[in-house]
């Protein structure tokens, strides 16, 4: 029998597709931010002058966009790389990124930026202003600057509301005694928010916008394919899966847009192949990934297998047959309806029309059970493709194959 600790060697000695698995965790800060260079060059032009003239503006930008584009990331690179070029500029400047998600009062925001930039506060007594001054003279006494983001600035402005939004962003206006050290960056999912505020403190907010677009499958793609080769040994995850992660998270082919729930895919299906012990990640470990980041699909897909008819049921299986023996994202319409025939065969059943084929396949689409696409590149002529996201599939065909025999022991 193997002692515990035989057990947790052959774990820790197991190879692994990983290098570096960290590199895909979402607090990871990469140096090239593909399809955000338009970001970060607009928010360098905003900023600017915190490094030509500093103390001349209190600068504000705001940035807007859906879950997982990117607004984290690129205030958090660009506050770090504007630091360091703030530095060897003789500035003292300094970056202080605070997620209101977490912090939600102006009391707990002030209290988490002197932490950050480690100003020593009395530990009691003192109102979230009276802190605030604090700050605000330790700041002018070390002829220091500061860009700050209040990221997820929706639960302050919910949560702390109007007066202290206002307090925060107008405090220079009120006090012209001090320089202007602080710049801001807020960070928002979207403008309605915003309209809580009284319409002098929103349209304060509002001057600067830079928008976040949710990424198509192709910006997805650049962005998996540099994150995968920090992350990956060499050869162990190949464009067809990257693809097909872009594919079913891109905005332009029915996904959200999210680059977070993309490297999320990434980073399980690399797991499921360290799981089984695979040198490579496979196509089948992504549709597991992708089931075990949206468990409602496969609940949905299992709740309407006993509602399709018999001969649906046969090329549903068909298409899963097909799918597990090329191995690819796609099969064509025509190798499916080749292996829907076979199994008519095998179960001793009139395969049907190939229009009737057809209304099943559309059927399966619209009941979100599989995906279609026309065939471009890589593709011989025009066909139809058809997919399958949920996995893993030798389970998918295990049920599809009990119903099966359930609805023929029924007739
Ligand atoms: N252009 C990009 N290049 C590389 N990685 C990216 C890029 N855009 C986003 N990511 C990664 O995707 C994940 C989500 O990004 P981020 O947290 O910045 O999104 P967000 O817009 O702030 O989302 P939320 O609104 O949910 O906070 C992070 O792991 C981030 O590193």
């Amino acid at each position: 029998m193997p002692t515990a600790r035989d057990i947790i060697e052959s774990i820790l000695e197991k190879p692994s597709v990983f290098r570096s698995r960290d590199k895909l965790y979402p607090e990871y800060v990469p140096a090239y931010l593909p399809h955000r260079e338009e970001q970060l060059k607009n928010l360098a032009t905003y900023f600017r002058p915190l490094l030509v003239e500093p103390g001349s503006i209190s600068q504000r930008v705001l940035l807007v966009g859906s879950i997982g584009t990117g607004k984290t990331v690129t205030a958090k690179r660009f506050g770090s790389d504007f630091k360091q070029l703030a530095r060897q500029r003789g500035i003292n400047l300094e970056y202080v990124h605070v997620n209101c998600h977490r912090d939600r009062t102006l009391y707990l925001v002030v209290q988490e930026i002197a932490r950050q930039l480690r100003i020593p506060i009395p530990p009691r007594g003192l109102s979230a202003q009276e802190m605030f001054h604090i700050i605000l003279k330790y700041l002018e006494n070390r002829d220091m600057y500061v860009i700050l983001t209040l990221d997820e600035f929706d639960y302050f402005i919910e949560v702390a509301g109007n007066d202290a939004v206002y307090f925060l962003v107008r405090t220079y206006d009120e006090h012209s005694e001090y320089t202007k050290r602080i710049s801001f960056i807020f960070i928002s999912r979207s403008l309605t928010s915003l309209s809580r505020l009284d319409s002098a403190t929103e349209s304060y907010l509002v001057r600067n916008i830079i928008n976040f677009k949710p990424y198509a499958s192709r910006e997805l793609y650049d962005i998996l394919k540099y994150r995968s080769s920090e992350a990956f040994y060499e050869g162990t995850v190949g464009d067809d899966v990257l693809s097909y992660i872009a594919e079913l998270v891109g905005a332009d082919t029915g996904g959200s847009g999210n680059a977070r729930l993309a490297l999320e895919i990434l980073l399980l299906a690399g797991q499921e192949a360290d799981k089984e012990g695979a040198p490579r990640v496979t196509i089948e470990h992504v549709r597991r990934a992708f089931t075990q980041t949206n468990p409602d699909i496969s609940v949905m897909v299992n709740d309407a297998l006993p509602h399709l008819p018999l001969h649906e049921l046969l090329i549903l299986l068909a298409i899963v047959r097909t799918l597990q023996r090329s191995g690819e994202p796609y099969v064509r319409i025509g190798e499916v309806e080749a292996e829907y025939h076979h199994i008519c065969e095998e179960y001793g059943e009139t395969p049907r029309r190939h229009t009737q084929v057809y209304e099943y396949v559309m059927d399966l689409k619209r009941r979100s059970i599989i995906e279609t696409r026309l065939s471009g590149k890589g593709y011989r002529g025009k066909s139809t493709l058809i997919g399958i996201s949920v996995g893993p599939l030798d389970l998918l065909e295990k049920r599809i194959r009990e119903i099966i025999e359930y609805k023929r022991e029924e007739r």
